[in-house]
């Protein structure tokens, strides 16, 4: 099962990654974590390059857009372990959405893995900005507002919940174990 949290930045994805992780745990499932960008060398390249201050131009987003589909195929053959639950922060769904052109990354990640269930933490954009540290120069209110408006026309193309990440952490958690609960075999009406 490989679950996928995808939002704009500070939408709550890490911290709510932890809280389902924790409750599948409780429940006797197995839980592994991933993060992309991750810790490789290519994610060290992307992380250096997110703070430079032409990362939202042409030719540095199309150098993004390949540098993370490189940094996602070393990740490709742990997202197909059947006999976890595999929860992933962020996938090949974020470079749709912050990446451009379109067509091109849809040609970069042809062979990345599709969720069984993506998670959209959908955050009001003032919020995020207000949340980020501003270090990244993604984390502007204009490049968010075009990000948060792919996200919602890329969910309908796969099996999605989109949840109103402007809620309390546990509110949104637990609309979160709603989500998933019936997917993992576990009783939704028992959550609060
Ligand atoms: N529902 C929430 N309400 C208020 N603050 C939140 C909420 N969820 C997360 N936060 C805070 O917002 C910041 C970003 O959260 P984080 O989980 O790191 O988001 P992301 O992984 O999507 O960037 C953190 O300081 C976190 O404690
Ligand atoms: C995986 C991925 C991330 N990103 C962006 C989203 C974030 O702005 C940044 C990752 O930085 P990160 O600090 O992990 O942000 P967050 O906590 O919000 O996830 O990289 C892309 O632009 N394309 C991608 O394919």
């Amino acid at each position: 099962m490989y679950i996928v949290f995808e939002g704009i930045d500070g939408a709550g994805k890490s911290t709510q990654i932890q809280l389902l992780k924790e409750w599948l745990e409780d429940n006797g499932l197995e839980v592994e974590t991933m993060v992309e960008p991750t810790d490789s060398e290519v994610g060290k390249l992307i992380r250096k390059i997110l703070q430079r201050p032409d990362a939202t131009t042409d030719s540095v987003q199309k150098t993004l857009g390949l540098l993370f589909a490189a940094d996602r195929m070393l990740i490709m053959d742990k997202l197909s372990d059947d006999k976890k639950v595999i929860i992933s922060d962020r996938s090949f769904i974020s470079s749709l959405a912050y990446q451009e052109p379109a067509d091109w990354i849809s040609v970069l990640n042809k062979y990345a893995k599709k969720p069984d269930l993506l998670l959209l933490l959908d955050l009001d954009v003032k919020t995020s900005v207000s949340r980020t540290s501003g270090e990244d120069t993604f984390e502007n209110e204009e490049f968010l507002t075009n990000v948060k408006s792919n996200y919602l026309d890329l969910v309908k193309d796969f099996n999605h919940e989109i949840i109103d990440a402007n809620n309390g952490i546990n509110k949104v958690s637990s609309d979160i174990k709603k989500a998933v609960a019936s997917h993992v075999g576990l009783c939704r009406d028992c959550i609060l």
